[in-house]
């Protein structure tokens, strides 16, 4: 019965991504957020989902959480599951992007080599790797869930960043962070942006800011100097995703040929 279908073939539609994309205004693409549990992933993809709704466009949230309770019920949290887990959300993701839909993947992710093989399934320029980049101290010190408190009680084994890994992104398209910079100096150190965080509050009371390492040449320089002024809210995150969408066309319909 687990035989793999070999009799099978791919069967072609009429309707492509330039028709879709012309129809909707918007060319399909994956958003993949990745980073620890506890970092914003969840918060940012529902502020994304909500501005580009307001300007008219259709996208779509596939949270690693809410998958876990149908298409992934099956699944834990060995590296094995993890990557099964991944594949399948990045095969969902597939589907909705070609259907032409902007596509906000919200997963821990924590393997680099499986996000590769997402982006490998997709076409030039359909997966963007956002590295929502809050360091274990902050997510710990947020704990949404109570999950770390219980992952240092020893109730909750390989958990991501205390007794499983987390490979962050070599190259992300983009790249948000909370680290404070000294003024016209380096980032310090994740630990100084813990320490400027009062017990309780978010990290963004510090001076946090938006690093953007994509090519400057579409316009993320642009983007990196608006969210140093603006600072780090999940807002500023969201508008900084929505400008990298913007900056690489996927806002905009097709010129017409
Ligand atoms: N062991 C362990 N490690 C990490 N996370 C755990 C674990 N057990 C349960 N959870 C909860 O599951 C959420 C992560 O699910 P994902 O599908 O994003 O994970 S993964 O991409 O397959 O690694 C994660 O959600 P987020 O906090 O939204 O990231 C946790 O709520
Ligand atoms: N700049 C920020 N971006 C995203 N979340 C933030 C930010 N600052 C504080 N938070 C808070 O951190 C928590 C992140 O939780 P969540 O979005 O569920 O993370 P994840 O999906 O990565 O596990 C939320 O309680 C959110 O309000």
């Amino acid at each position: 019965m687990n035989q793999v279908a070999t009799n099978v073939r791919w069967h072609h539609a009429t309707i492509g991504p330039e028709e879709r994309a012309r129809r909707l205004g918007q060319r399909g693409v994956v958003v993949w957020l990745t980073g620890l549990s506890g970092a914003g992933k969840s918060t940012i993809a529902a502020r994304v989902d909500a501005l580009l709704h307001a300007r008219g466009h259709h996208s779509y949230i596939l949270d690693g959480d809410n998958l876990r309770f149908g298409l992934c019920r099956d699944l834990g949290f060995s590296p094995e599951d993890r990557a099964e887990n991944v594949r399948r959300l990045g095969e969902a993701a597939r589907l909705l992007q070609d259907a032409g839909l902007i596509v906000l993947v919200a997963a821990i992710s924590p393997y680099r080599e499986d996000r590769a093989r997402v982006r490998e399934r997709l076409p030039p320029g359909g997966f963007l790797e956002v590295f929502v980049d809050a360091p274990l101290a902050v997510c710990e010190s947020r704990d949404p869930k109570g999950l770390y408190r219980r992952a240092r009680a020893g109730e909750i084994a390989g958990f991501s960043g205390i007794d499983a890994p987390y490979e962050p992104p070599e190259a992300p398209d983009l790249r948000l962070t909370l680290v404070p910079h000294a003024p016209g100096g380096a980032p310090s150190s994740a630990a100084a942006s813990l320490a400027a965080t009062p017990a309780g509050a978010t990290a963004t009371s510090t001076s946090p800011t938006i690093d953007v390492t994509a090519d400057a040449s579409d316009g993320a320089s642009i983007l990196r100097d608006r969210s140093v002024a603006a600072g780090a809210t999940a807002d500023d995150h969201a508008a900084a995703i929505v400008g990298l969408l913007a900056a690489r066309g996927l806002l905009t319909p097709p010129a017409a040929t």
